[in-house]
Formats: C-alpha cells, structure tokens, sequence
C-alpha cells in the first residue's frame, strides 16, 4: 500500500463514525510498521478517547520506529484526554503523516511544532482536500460557533414536496426514505416549523433497522400553536425545544414544559434564525438538519443560513398552481436574483435522485 492508500484507510474510518463524535471532529488513524499495518483507531464520541490513542494501543511495541497516519493534526491540549501529540512521541513513532492541519487558530500547529521538536519526521497535506470536506461542519461550527445546516427536501419531479390538498405520503421512495433516517442519524439537531406539526404530527426519530441516534427536535413555532398531543410533545422519544414569540401563551408554556420539552421565548415576534441558530450553537449543537416545510426552506434561504442543500427528487409529476413548493415566500423577484448555488453530488437513490449542493463558493 503507499501512503495515499493508508490516508484513505485512516479517512474511511473517521467517516464511519459520522454523527457520532460531536461537538468533535471526525479523526480516523492508521500505524504502519515495516509495511504491516499494527493498529488502527478512530474517535467515536466525544470524552471518549481520540483515534490516535485507539491506535497507538492496538499497535502496542509496534508503535516503535512506525510511521502514523492522522486524518486531521494531533492535538496538543489537555482537553477531556491526554494530548494526542504526546502519546505520539511516548510510544515512539517515527513519523507522522497529517491531512488537515486543526483550524483552531490557538491550537493549529502546536501539535506539529511539538512533534518535530521531538525529532519526528512530520508531513502535512496528504489527502488534505478529502480530509477538510470531511469535516467541514466541524470546522464551520468552530468558525461560526453556530451550527453546520442541511436543508433537506423531499419533492416531485416539477418541485413539489405536497398535493394542493396537503396530501404528501409518499412522494420518495422507501430507500429514499431510509437515507433520510441516515441523515437524522448523522445530526445533532431536525428543525421543521410548526406547519409540518399540524400536517403530518411528525415523530422526526431516527428509525433505522440498525438503531440510531435520535437528533435534538427543533420547532419554530412563534405562536405556540402547537397541538397538546403532538408526538414531538407526547413521544419521549427525545429533547424536543420549540422556539416561540414574544406573545406566546405563557400558560401554554408551562403546560407543554417537562424534562423532554423546553420552550425557548424569544424577545421578537418573528422568529430570527439568527438568533436560532446562535442559541443552538451555544447549546454546543454543531449539525442542523432543516426538514421543512416550505416556508422554513424559504426562511433559511433568504437568510442564506445553510451550508448544504440535499434534495430528493422522484420521478413524479405533482402539478397544480396550488401544490406545495419546494420552497415558499415570496420567492426571487429575478431570475438574476436567485440563490446561486453549486451541484456537490448526484446519485440514483432507490427510484429517486438525491442531489447535494451548496451555496455557491465566492
Ligand atoms: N413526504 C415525504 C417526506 N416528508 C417529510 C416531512 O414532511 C414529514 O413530516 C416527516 O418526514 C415525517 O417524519 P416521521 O414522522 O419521523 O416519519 N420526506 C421524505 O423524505 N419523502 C416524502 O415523500
């Protein structure tokens, strides 16, 4: 194998944790010794161990005069574990191959600057451009300390993600559908406004044959219409936390508060995604999944508040001046005016096309 090959080991591995590490990145690790392979790691929760320790254990005495591969630079601080960087030159390693420096600007290159005062051998940017895609929610949340949204929208051919009459069961596919449960699974927090509540009294659960982690339920909801029998208010199933408006009923409030619902007032009486988003960063929330519905996916979009955008789209014809759209408001004025973006990633999904994109990159 070269080097490229163990990097691509190291990066599937941290890849393979996704949604589980947060408010950490992802990391994965691979040890090479004498061309063998004698230990690999990732990190797999936060407080948990970090990849290189997983790695540097599995490797044991064959860490000794071995050559390491690290998805994202070795960390230099005690934070809830040892240092990464000294657990590196106490087992020995030779050298230390790193693909994305930390964008910590008051760690970056502490850890690199600790190993080759050690006497390792360090080279950075291998994969380098593999490894920062991988984690840019985790980059963008340390940057923006708020976190990394995904609008996702399930919608027909013509751009529908509802009948006139509301009716929108099913419009994607079952597989479709399962991908979506993935997605849930990979974040922290789902966001649908109070319209998708009344609709489709959502659970918003992640139900995947092989389990999963429920995210964190987020509801806009200024006038605190929310029905009493919600499943999101009755399930248990997981945190839920409705944003309100200044003249929500404070009766209702208490009423709906428990250990499981929390009912954040805000001082303006149309919700601020801003102020969503800047509380939810705080709440250490580094990935949002925007469900919808339509006048969600407008809001996030006027206020450019997304970083990725992932459509499915069947292969179905809705029609109807009254249909639901994809995405409500009042919509781009010109054509000239509308929200530039970018095509990440296009792929068959069960009957469906799944289409990734992102605002396009100045
Ligand atoms: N109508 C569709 C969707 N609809 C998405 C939302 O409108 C639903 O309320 C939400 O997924 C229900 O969540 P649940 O109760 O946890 O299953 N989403 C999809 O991917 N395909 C669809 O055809």
């Amino acid at each position: 194998m070269q080097e490229e090959e163990y990097m691509k080991l190291a990066l599937s591995m941290a890849i393979a944790a996704k949604g589980q590490t947060s408010p950490n990145p992802l990391v994965g690790v691979v040890i090479v010794k004498d061309g063998f392979i004698v230990g690999t790691g990732a990190h797999f929760k936060a407080g948990t161990p970090h990849a290189e320790i997983h790695a540097i254990q599995a490797a044991g005495e064959q860490a000794f005069g071995a050559d390491i591969f690290v998805t994202l630079e070795p960390c230099s601080h005690f934070g809830q574990t040892a240092p990464c960087a000294d657990a590196i030159i106490q087992a020995g390693i030779k050298r230390v191959y790193i693909a994305s420096l930390d964008p910590n600007p008051l760690v970056a290159g502490k850890g690199i600057k600790k190993l080759r005062k050690a006497g390792i051998e360090v080279e950075t940017g291998l994969l380098e451009k593999e490894a920062v895609e991988l984690n840019q929610p985790f980059f963008h949340f340390i940057k923006n300390k708020q976190p990394f949204v995904t609008i996702k929208a399930a919608t027909s051919l013509d751009g529908k993600i509802a009948a006139a009459t509301g009716d929108s069961k099913w419009i994607t596919s079952p597989e479709s559908r399962r991908d979506v449960h993935q997605l849930r699974h990979e974040h922290d927090a789902i966001l649908v406004g109070i319209h998708t509540i009344i609709q489709d009294n959502p659970r918003l659960t992640t139900r995947l044959p092989q389990g999963g982690k429920n995210p964190i339920r987020i509801i806009l909801d200024t006038h605190l219409r929310i029905p009493l029998e919600a499943n999101v208010l009755t399930d248990q199933a997981v945190k839920t936390i409705i944003y309100t408006g200044k003249d929500a009923d404070s009766d209702k409030m208490r009423k709906i508060s428990n250990e499981f619902v929390e009912v954040v007032q805000l001082v303006s009486n149309v919700i601020s995604i801003e102020d969503v988003l800047k509380d939810l960063g705080d709440r250490n929330i580094m990935t949002l999944l925007v469900e919808g519905g339509s006048e969600i996916h407008a809001s996030f979009i006027e206020e450019n508040a997304f970083q990725q955008l992932i459509f499915y789209m069947a292969p179905k014809i809705i029609g109807g001046k009254q249909a639901i759209p994809c995405v409500g408001g009042s919509g781009a004025q010109l054509v000239e005016q509308a929200n530039e973006l970018e095509f990440i990633d296009v792929n068959q999904v069960g009957s469906d096309i799944k289409i990734a994109a992102r605002p396009r990159r100045k």
